[in-house]
Formats: structure tokens, sequence, C-alpha cells
């Protein structure tokens, strides 16, 4: 199969869709791959690396598109990409189709066939292709609320770990998923006083016995969401309903009770965020003040650590890619029944039931497809 891995072009995303280890294992299965010339410099892979693996270099982005059959990228297509996508062919990236109606309706209009890396799902219940990059992102939540809390960035001035005779910082963080783990996790580390709020009982068993009360869990209520609201330094949102549109669990008016000069870090934000005054911002300008709380929303953030977060997406995502470029997508998705809700967008049709509820389109049975 023609498969062509362009340059991303999102602000300051510097991740690349496959390292030259991914293009070798393709290479060596007979597979044409195509690699955009420096699309993984800022990864630290020259092209150099990627022609040694098998892969041929094409500078030309017209024609890198124009011949591929299967297309991968990090993230969701900005509409110059999309304007290039075409009927009969495959994009396998990022999508987050639920939070942005202007992509799913331009996916349709190409005509092509448009795989979430976010949607597939595993065995254990989890998204496999999203955990690694919520890994990431979980990690980073910490630094960049800590970060923010300086003075100098609008924050209250509160060191997270405290000093010897000064109380630490309070952390709160909304859904104990993956991100939550490793945020919640990163925060422990640096000795701040850590709050997991999530609806699932059973995760947070889980935290309770991994952490041994180190860290507190709490059920999700509205009521547990205003008392974190009026206590936290800190705020990491970290919720997801799998491709739906994220709830909005901190109003605007819920901004009055908390501390001024407190931090929201909503992650979520790539699901259309979890408070009702975030909005997304670029790693170039990552926060805002609204009512005195500095808002960080950056929807790609492990763009900025794309050396490790480049080779762990390719980690998770070769053996799918393998599976697509081997088999072509409509046998891979018909042998796979975790693959299969991958499939967001097909020839003009929304195949994902929560993204199709968030527009008010019709959705398409992706095992109809596959037949
Ligand atoms: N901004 C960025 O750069 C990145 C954003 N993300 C996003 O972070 C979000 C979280 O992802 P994961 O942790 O992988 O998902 P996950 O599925 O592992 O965890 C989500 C958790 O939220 C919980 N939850 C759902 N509704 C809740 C509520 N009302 N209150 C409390 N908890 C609730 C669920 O029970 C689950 O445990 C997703 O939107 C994902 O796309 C992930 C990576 C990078
Ligand atoms: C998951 C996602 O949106 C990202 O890694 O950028
Ligand atoms: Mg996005």
């Amino acid at each position: 199969m023609k498969i062509a891995v362009p340059k991303e072009i999102k602000n300051h995303e510097y991740r690349v869709a496959l390292t030259p280890t991914g293009a070798r294992e393709l290479a060596t299965r007979g597979h044409s791959v195509t690699v955009q010339v420096g699309a993984g410099e800022g990864a630290g892979f020259s092209d150099a690396d990627f022609e040694a693996a098998g892969a041929r270099l094409e500078a030309n982005v017209d024609t890198l598109w124009g011949e591929a059959e299967l297309i991968l990228k990090v993230k969701e297509p900005q509409p110059e990409e999309v304007a290039r996508l075409n009927r009969g062919q495959t994009l396998f990236t990022y999508l987050h189709l639920a939070a942005e109606e202007k992509l799913t309706r331009g996916l349709m209009e190409s005509g092509a066939t448009c795989i979430a890396y976010e949607t597939v799902t595993d065995r254990q219940g989890g998204l496999p292709l999203l955990a690694p990059m919520s890994t990431v992102a979980g990690r980073m939540a910490v630094q960049a609320g800590a970060h923010s809390l300086e003075k100098a960035q609008g924050g209250s001035g509160v060191l997270l770990p405290g000093v010897p005779g000064v109380a630490p910082g309070k952390v709160a963080v909304i859904g104990g998923g993956v991100v939550g783990e490793n945020a919640a996790r990163m925060a422990l580390g640096l000795g701040a006083e850590v709050t997991v709020l999530d609806k699932s009982i059973s995760r947070l068993e889980v935290l309770d016995d991994r952490y041994q009360g180190r860290m507190k869990t709490v059920f999700s209520t509205a009521d547990a969401i205003d008392e974190a609201v009026r206590e936290s330094d800190l705020i990491v949102g970290a919720v997801l309903i799998p491709g739906a549109a994220a709830p909005k669990l901190i109003t605007r008016a819920m901004l009055a009770d908390m501390k001024p000069g407190s931090v929201l870090v909503d992650v979520a934000i790539d699901q259309g965020g979890c408070f009702e005054t975030s909005k997304p911002t670029t790693h170039a300008e990552p926060t805002y003040v609204v009512d005195g709380i500095v808002h960080y929303c950056v929807a790609n953030m492990p763009g900025a650590v794309a050396r490790t977060s480049t080779q762990a997406l390719t980690n998770a995502t070769l053996p799918f890619v393998i599976a697509l470029a081997d088999k072509g997508w409509k046998r891979a998705l018909a042998d796979d029944s975790h693959f299969l809700p991958g499939l967001n967008v097909h020839d003009g049709q929304v195949t994902y039931r929560a993204v199709a509820e968030a527009f008010g389109l019709e959705s398409v049975d992706p095992a109809s497809l596959v037949r």
C-alpha cells in the first residue's frame, strides 16, 4: 500500500505520525512509505533516518497527498489538509470530531475514510491509541499548572509543594482515567495535596489501591465539584465520555468561588473542554485569564514533548497501521471488533454515533460497511 506521512502543520505541533522504526516495519512488509521532507525534524528524526529505514522522501505536498492510499497523521486535519483529502483515501489520526462540526462536515464532503485514534478500544475497556498521549498530557498538566500558578502568569503565587512551615497547594483532578491518574501521580510527586474525582467507583478503587491512600478519591457529584472549586489551587479537567463532547462541569459563575489566581488546566479541551470558560489555546499562547482564574487549554499538549510522544504514539498505532496496510481498511476493521469503532466518517457518512448526535446527523453502523 502507498502510505504517506505528512509534516504536521498545527501550531507548535512537532510530533510525526511514524518513527523511522515504524517505517522500517512497513517497508519490510513491502509497503511504500513516503515521508514529507522534514516531517520528523521536530521529534529528532532526520530525513536520513527515514531513508535508512526504507522510506522515500517527498518535498511536494500535493504529490505526497495526491498519491497516497493511506495517510498517517497525528493531529486532526487542518482546513488545507481537509481540502487535500479525496474519496478512496484512508486517513488515520486523532480527529476529536464531536468538538468540531466544521471539520466533521469537511471530512464528510471529502468522501474519504477517516479512522480516529481516540475511538479505537481494547479488551480491557480502554482506549489504547489515546492512552499514550493521555499519559503524556496528564504528566504535563501538573507542570503546566504549577507554572501557571506563578505571579507572572497571573497565578496566585502558590508553590505546590509548599515549604517547611507552609502548607502545600491543593490539586483536584476531575476524571481519574489515564490523564487523571498521571496528573495526580505527578502532583503527589511534587508534594501537593491531591484529590481525584470520578464517576466510576471501580476506577476510584483502582486509584485507592494503587496509591494506598496518598491521594483522596471522591465520587464525582455537583457537591464534590463545588468543594473542589472552593478549595483547590489547581484543578485539572480530565473527564472523557468516549467520542462525545465533554460535559461542562465548572460554569463561569463557579469561578467566583475559586481563590483568585487559581488555575484550571483543561486537558479535555480536545473534546470541547469540561469548563464553561475553556477555549482552545496553543503552545505559543497557552493561558488566558477569566474572572481572575488562569486557564490553560492547549489541545495538543504532547506536541511540546515531541520526541517522547512520537515514540509512544508509534508504539501504540503500529499494529493497527500494519493491519490497515496489509489488509485494507475494510478487512482490517472487519477482523477486529476493537478497531471497528475507530471508523468515524466514510464516504460522506458519519459512522460514530456520539459524533452524529453532537450535530444532529444520521449515523451509520460501521459494521454494516465492512460486511
Ligand atoms: N489536550 C491534550 O493535549 C490531550 C487531551 N486528551 C484528552 O483528555 C481527556 C481524558 O482522556 P483519558 O484520561 O485518556 O480518558 P479516560 O477514559 O482514561 O478517563 C476519563 C475518565 O473520566 C471519567 N468521567 C467521565 N465523566 C465524569 C464526570 N462527570 N466526573 C468525573 N469523572 C468523569 C471516566 O469515568 C473516566 O475514568 C480526553 O478528552 C482526551 O482526548 C488526551 C491527550 C492529550
Ligand atoms: C490526544 C491528542 O489530542 C493529542 O495527543 O494531541
Ligand atoms: Mg483539536
